[in-house]
């Protein structure tokens, strides 16, 4: 039986991965009355008893509890972006390279990829490595999310209708996914990136336009599908199964990721990715990270 204390189990992300972890036999929930879910006495009694920890918190309070538990035994999963680039973090990709799964299922950290960097990374990544992008190739991010992905601020502006049906933000190029797509997609550029939201509650399209210069769509697709051959939750899909429109919410509730790439040989091509921003792009990937630790078939729950 592994103990597991959700730090911020109130929060969008918390209270998805507490719906994940209902009814399992092997889960001990360890929980702190919601009265002092920010006392870091209780918090840190509650890091004493577990022996996983996952951190569904703001960055801040994210360093705070892994300074808390530095001198215990607790395993600690963090699903904010406070460490997804930290030295003694392994990133919580379990199909990103052949060694991830056994680097997530031995680490003490491990930091949740964020939603839009887990669209990206998935499909940049395995391009890099196979040759066909350059680590130094101009590349540009165009994202969407549903409005979840800002948490319980955002998804308040969307309730109360404060909030516009679309709008694009974070163009100043400082959002704080950049570090970690070009970390572990492997990049020496810095990609240009322009995430949006829409009025919808969660999912997510992450798309890379691309100019082909002699690539082709084939090419590229076989190789995603190469790489995420025997992969659990990542599928490569044909431009042809979309029917010529990619929809965000495709994959909401599940944990799946699908990627595919969409063009033409001679004009220019788009690799998108499809996910569930509290599925694959957060809550999801946790529940995965910790069967991996916890030696749990890696898609219970899921
Ligand atoms: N939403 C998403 O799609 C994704 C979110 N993430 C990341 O996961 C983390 C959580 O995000 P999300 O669930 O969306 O955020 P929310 O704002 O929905 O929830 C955060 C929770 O943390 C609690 N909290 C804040 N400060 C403290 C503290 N000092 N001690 C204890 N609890 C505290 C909040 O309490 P209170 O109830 O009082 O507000 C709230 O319940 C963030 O780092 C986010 O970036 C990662 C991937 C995707
Ligand atoms: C719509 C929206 O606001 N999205 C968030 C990212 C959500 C997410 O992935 O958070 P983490 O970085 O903690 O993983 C943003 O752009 O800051």
């Amino acid at each position: 039986m592994a103990r597991v204390f959700i730090d911020g189990e109130a929060g969008t992300t918390g209270l998805q991965i507490r719906e994940r972890l209902a009814g399992r036999s092997d889960i001990d929930l360890v929980r702190i009355d919601s009265a002092h879910r920010k006392d870091p006495e209780a918090r840190r009694a509650a890091f004493a008893e577990a022996d996983v920890a996952i951190l569904c918190l703001p960055d801040a309070a994210a360093r705070e509890a892994a300074a808390f538990a530095a001198d215990l035994p607790v395993r600690i999963i963090d699903a904010s972006s406070a460490h997804r680039v930290a030295e003694g973090w392994a990133y919580g990709f379990a199909e990103l390279t052949a060694d991830a799964r056994a680097r997530i299922a031995a680490a003490q950290r491990v930091s949740n990829p964020g939603c839009y960097a887990t669209g990206a990374i998935a499909l940049l990544a395995p391009l890099v490595a196979a040759g066909l992008i350059a680590p130094e190739e101009d590349l540009t991010i165009n994202a969407v999310s549903g409005y979840s992905g800002g948490g319980k601020e955002l998804i308040a502006e969307f309730k109360t209708g404060e909030a516009p049906d679309f709008f694009v933000y974070a163009l100043g190029q400082s959002h704080k996914h950049l570090p970690e797509i070009v970390a572990h997609a492997r990049l020496t550029g810095r990609p240009v990136f322009a995430p949006s939201v829409g009025r919808f509650a969660q999912g997510m399209v992450v798309q890379v336009p691309l100019h082909l210069h002699g690539r082709t769509v084939a090419g590229l697709t076989d190789a995603l599908r190469a790489h995420y051959d025997a992969a659990s939750f990542v599928r490569v899909r044909g431009a042809g199964d979309y029917a010529g429109r990619v929809v965000p919410t495709a994959l909401n509730g599940s944990n799946f990721i699908d990627l595919s790439v969409h063009g033409d040989d001679a004009r220019g091509g788009v690799l998108v990715a499809v996910l569930d921003n509290l599925g694959k792009g957060a809550s999801g990937a946790a529940v995965q990270n910790l069967n991996l630790m916890i030696g749990a078939d890696e898609g219970l729950g899921l």
